[in-house]
């Protein structure tokens, strides 16, 4: 029996276009209500959410087979984390602030075992193989990864052809926020000359067969990035939309 196939990887690269929300509550009872919702895919947050290994697991568990595919954003490039996330079982992993091809190639390898990679074998105690219920994983579970690399500042646009040609790479993830702030337009995505760059990015990605995704809250703003390609497509975040609700619930009677 092979490691689970991760379907999201293959809806996205046969070009469909999968809608996904970040969540970033950090915790597995929400995460499981957001899987109600019909997301193509659920992204648990291990950058800016105050998640831990345990958290993610729980997050993970909570969401698999309910509808919405998980992916786990990674706080680093740290092949060590990215051991770890892989054997408590994600699949999809968005890696931030990719700035170089060599960079993209190392985290590409650090997902995959030897001879490809360099991957640190202990399946048998991982939920990843469903704690060595599934035989095969070791030979298997390479192929049913997905990596997709953040680009969010003025470097990682300046390599992006670079990163793109390197072919562990399965997407790139454009990052409004940081690349604005890199920019010097911190807090302004929306900054003609950032959204310019996203739109320019998202068409260069597209363009070079691999997946291509951003995330905003903007419906004029996604729209934008659908039409330049964008199919790993993010189009809100679970604290913003409870405390937006909150909020509204309490001037309502206020
Ligand atoms: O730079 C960005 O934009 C992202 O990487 C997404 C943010 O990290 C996310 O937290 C929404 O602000």
């Amino acid at each position: 029996m092979p490691a689970p196939e991760n379907t999201l990887k293959k809806r996205l690269q046969s070009g469909e276009t999968c809608i996904g929300c970040w969540i970033g509550l950090a915790d597995p009872y929400l995460a499981e209500i957001s899987a109600t919702a019909e997301f193509d895919w659920l992204l648990i947050d291990g950058e800016h959410a105050p998640n831990d290994l345990r958290s993610l697991s729980a997050q993970l568990a909570a969401i698999e087979g309910k509808g919405p595919s998980p992916v786990v954003r990674l706080p680093d490039d740290d092949p060590v984390k990215i051991k770890q996330v892989l054997d408590i079982g994600a699949q999809t992993l968005l890696v931030p602030m990719v700035e170089t091809a060599a960079q993209a190639d190392r985290t590409f390898r650090a997902m995959q075992y030897p001879p490809i990679g360099f991957r640190g074998v202990g399946a048998a105690l991982a939920r990843a193989s469903r704690f060595a219920a599934i035989p095969d994983y070791l030979t298997s579970a390479g192929g049913e990864l997905c990596l997709l690399v953040q680009v969010e500042n003025r470097a990682g646009l300046h390599a992006l052809d670079d990163i793109l040609a390197v072919d562990g790479v399965d997407g790139v993830f454009i990052g409004p926020s940081d690349l604005a702030a890199d920019m010097g337009h911190i807090g302004k995505p929306n900054e003609a000359e950032v959204k310019e760059a996203v739109v320019g990015a998202l068409q260069r990605i597209r363009a070079a067969g691999k997946i291509a995704g951003v995330l905003s809250t903007d419906p004029d703003y996604i729209d934008d990035c659908r039409k330049a390609g964008a199919n790993f497509l993010g189009v809100g975040i679970d604290v913003t939309t409870f405390a937006g609700a909150m909020r509204a619930l309490a001037r309502k009677y206020r």
